[in-house]
């Protein structure tokens, strides 16, 4: 299985809370794709999931050009980036202005903090998780190689799922753009639970 963040988008560029906005990539962005594709030339996925925003797919479709082989891709609005509320389109550096760098901490990088109007990683766990196991899941237990095209904090809150992260460790947790976190997964029958063999981060 791997896991992907989308390459850098326009307001990553920029600096700007984006959620569910549904910005483009920059060329940038769409070359971190690219390289990401050509990292994951020796793997064989049988089927990708990815979110509803452009960012995301647009990554996917250029890591499959890359790859050299479609896969039968899953859109999912379940994947979403967390939604950032009333910080969307606001840029961070000013937000941190105007309510404090610790506040903005709290916002982007802890479990709990629920920007105004948006979703706590905690809220957004609540929607990825379930959506993991109601699918991906059931397409590992059944052997499928996965690919995951998502969001730094809708794959966070999946790693922190996968890895059993405690929640005082998930303000460290950073998923850069654009390169494949590959997992050796297997499914414990005894534990009844998903158990990972190795990870690398392929750079
Ligand atoms: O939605 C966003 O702004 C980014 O995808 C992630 O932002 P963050 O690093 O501030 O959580």
């Amino acid at each position: 299985m791997c896991l992907l963040r989308h390459g850098e988008s326009l307001w990553n560029r920029e600096n700007r809370f984006t959620g569910w906005v549904d910005v483009p990539l920059t060329d940038k962005g769409r070359e971190e794709a690219i390289r990401a594709g050509l990292l994951l030339r020796g793997y064989r996925f049988d089927v990708a999931y990815t979110s509803r925003l452009e960012r995301a797919i647009e990554t996917l479709e250029l890591v499959m050009l890359a790859m050299g082989y479609r896969v039968p891709v899953i859109k999912d609005e379940h994947l979403n980036e967390r939604h950032y509320g009333d910080l969307q389109g606001l840029n961070k550096d000013e937000i941190a202005k105007t309510y404090g760098e610790e506040q903005v901490r709290l916002w982007r990088r802890s479990f709990r903090a629920r920007p105004p109007n948006g979703e706590s990683l905690e809220d957004t766990q609540r929607r990825t998780v379930p959506f993991f196991k109601n699918t991906i899941l059931l397409d590992l237990v059944n052997g499928k190689n996965v690919l995951v095209v998502a969001h730094g904090n809708s794959l966070r809150s999946i790693i922190m799922y996968l890895e059993d992260v405690p929640e005082d460790k998930v303000p460290q947790l950073e998923i850069p753009t654009g390169q494949p976190i590959v997992y050796d997964v297997y499914w414990d029958q005894e534990a009844h639970m998903l158990k990972i063999r190795s990870k690398s981060v392929l750079r």
